[in-house]
């Protein structure tokens, strides 16, 4: 008799646990095989459907990226979760003098977030990609508007493909206009087969908000990373 309830009560806490663990057991296991560690989204770039920034965001150029990422998301850990690879290449300079060019100004990384980040499983939590979209924008909104810090006024994002953890993706972002006050940006986020997995609009307006803090925060990006001798080098090279 004794024997009959140990087996039932095992049988119950086993199919409780098969049943409340079986997600993340089958996640783990067909992520196995799925590591992607080679960022190829170089030759995407070069097919030329993609437009290289305009504006080159401080970041490509950093020795340690995750020290800067983790430095502008303002808390220590923020964004950690998320590897960022910035592009290697460096084009222009980190920001336009003439904001009323026509010239659209650009941002792009590439990101791949770790397991935890799952909302379903092996599926990318949409609030973090919108997180990580919102500080996209907020990098490229601050330098575009002439380092004056900006705050989010309206987020729209649609969702158009899943996005996988553990997988490479690629975020653009580009500044639409700018009026007065008000920047209006748009992002995507495209798979490796250039799918667009997520589309996303923002407005931001120019803030009164640590406008010191985040030009401390700048100039030690730029005292660390060297970047103004890096862009001499790169405009030599291109007059070469
Ligand atoms: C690349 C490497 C570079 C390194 C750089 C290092 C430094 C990096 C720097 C930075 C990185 C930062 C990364 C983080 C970013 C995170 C961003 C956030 O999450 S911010 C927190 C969430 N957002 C809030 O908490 C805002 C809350 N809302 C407000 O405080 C106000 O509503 C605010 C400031 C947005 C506007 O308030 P008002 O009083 O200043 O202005 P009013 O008069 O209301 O609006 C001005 C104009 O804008 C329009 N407007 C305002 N809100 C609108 C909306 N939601 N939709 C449409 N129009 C709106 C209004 O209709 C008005 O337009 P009319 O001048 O009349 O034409």
């Amino acid at each position: 008799m004794k024997k009959n309830i140990l087996l039932f009560g095992l049988a119950f806490v086993g199919g409780f646990t098969y049943e409340r663990y079986f997600p993340y057991v089958k996640a783990f296991i067909s992520d196995k095989g799925q590591k992607n560690d080679d960022h190829s989204f170089k030759s995407m770039l070069e097919q030329g459907n993609y437009i290289q920034p305009k504006v080159i965001d401080i970041m490509h150029s950093s020795p340690d990226k995750h020290f800067l990422h983790n430095f502008i998301a303002q808390h220590n850990e923020a964004l950690n979760v998320f590897k960022i690879y910035y592009p290697d290449k460096l084009e222009q300079k980190i920001y336009s003098d003439n904001l009323e060019s026509e010239d659209k100004i650009h941002l792009h990384f590439v990101f791949n977030a770790a397991d935890h980040l799952q909302g379903h499983s092996s599926i990318v939590h949409g609030g973090l990609l919108a997180t990580l979209i919102d500080n996209a924008f907020g990098q490229l909104s601050y330098l575009a508007s002439g380092q004056i810090p900006t705050a989010t006024a309206n987020l729209n994002i649609n969702y158009r493909k899943p996005v996988k953890t553990n997988h490479d993706y690629m975020i653009t972002a580009e500044i639409d206009k700018i009026e007065g006050r008000k920047v209006f940006l748009k992002a995507t986020i495209y798979d490796q087969d250039k799918t667009i997995c997520t589309e996303a609009t923002g407005l931001f307006l120019t803030v009164q908000w640590g406008g010191q803090m985040w030009k401390n925060a700048l100039d030690k990006i730029k005292e660390v990373t060297q970047i103004d001798d890096k862009i001499v080098k790169i405009d030599q090279k291109k007059k070469e």
